[in-house]
């Protein structure tokens, strides 16, 4: 094991590890060696949360090893650079575009360098961490999949969820995949607060190939279109879109966290995302079935299709649950 890199709460992270990958490269600064070329060798180990994957048994949830060796060896094989220092940099680079990877150690030898004295190999060892505020203002490679919950309980809620659902769906680079059904559910209200109207609450499941903090842009536009007013927090809205979460990031500033910080407790958001996608997981907190079970909350279902939105399979809008 490698010394270990810790999440943000503490725990260790689990390490994946792939050892002597092999190519023959180019790199080094003496001209003989751009021209020959040798065998260089990469091991990198990722850090990253492996209970999810594990629970589901699902590959979505972490990363192939075998897409990451496969990255590694085309670097080493690749464009030729004078330092093992920036052919390790380039694989970690690369190993970190898996979101799921939150750090990765690289260690590159080159055990034919050309010295001048007996030895056995060269090695160049780097560790990198995932550029966590960078994530959520980076568009990703290839789409990604996320999740919206949509909320209202002023005016004509209905409506204003369908319209709202359409804009989303109509954005570019928004695609819809699967609408949970509506839900009318009582309000949640911080300790001593008025009492509010019921709210109708639903989650939208789709992939985008936005960044986290456009698709939350997005979301606050949509909702400012709705008139929604922030007056008071958990006031009554006519509007409100919360992004759960997108592409399996965990990573917060002071204006985005992901996932959002409390749908792994609310069964407003947990009951209509187990019905629009019954695999589902909510990253760092396990399967979104298990979650539902333990949330508690008033819900009942308001049957029928309520959004007219095209989605590509047949999915659960309004069918019994
Ligand atoms: N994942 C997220 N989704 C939506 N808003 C978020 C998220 N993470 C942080 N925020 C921030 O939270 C702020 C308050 O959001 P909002 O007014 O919708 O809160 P709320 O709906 O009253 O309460 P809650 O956040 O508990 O749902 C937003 O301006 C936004 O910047
Ligand atoms: N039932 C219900 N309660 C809430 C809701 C909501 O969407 N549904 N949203 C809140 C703040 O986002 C606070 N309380």
């Amino acid at each position: 094991m490698r010394p270990p890199v810790h999440d943000d709460a503490g725990a260790v992270l689990d390490q994946v590890e792939v050892t002597g990958l092999r190519a023959f490269g180019r790199h080094g600064v003496f001209p003989e060696e751009r021209r020959e070329g040798q065998t260089f060798l990469a091991d990198v180990v990722l850090h990253l949360d492996s209970r999810e994957a594990a629970g589901s048994d699902d590959l979505a949830a972490t990363v192939s090893y075998a897409d990451v060796a496969e990255e590694a060896v085309a670097v080493l094989a690749g464009e030729p650079a004078d330092l093992l220092e920036t052919v390790a940099a380039r694989i970690a680079e690369r190993a970190l575009r898996h979101r799921a990877v939150r750090a990765v150690d690289v260690s590159v030898h080159k055990p034919e360098a050309p010295l001048t004295v007996p030895f056995t190999d060269v090695t160049v060892s780097v560790r990198r961490h995932q550029d966590r505020a960078g994530v959520l203002d980076a568009r990703p490679p290839a789409p990604v999949e996320f999740v919206v919950a949509v909320g209202a309980n002023l005016g004509d809620a209905a409506t204003t969820l369908r319209r709202a659902t359409a804009e989303l769906a109509n954005h570019l680079g928004v695609e819809l995949t699967a609408l949970s059904p509506l839900a009318r559910t009582a309000p949640v209200l911080a300790p001593g607060a008025a009492p509010q109207p019921d709210y109708l609450n639903a989650v939208l499941v789709g992939r985008t190939t936005l960044s986290p903090r456009e698709l939350l842009g997005l979301c606050h536009a949509v909702e400012a279109a709705h008139g929604r007013q922030r007056l008071e927090r958990w006031g009554a809205r006519t509007l409100d879109l919360d992004v759960i979460s997108v592409g399996g990031i965990v990573a917060a500033d002071d204006h985005l966290e992901l996932p959002h910080p409390r749908a792994h407790e609310r069964a407003f958001v947990l009951r209509p995302w187990l019905a629009a996608q019954p695999d589902a997981t909510l990253p760092g907190h396990g399967r979104v079935a298990d979650l539902a079970a333990d949330a508690d909350g008033e819900l009942e279902w308001v049957a029928g299709p309520w959004a007219d939105v095209g989605l590509p399979a047949d999915t659960g809008t309004g069918e019994d649950h």
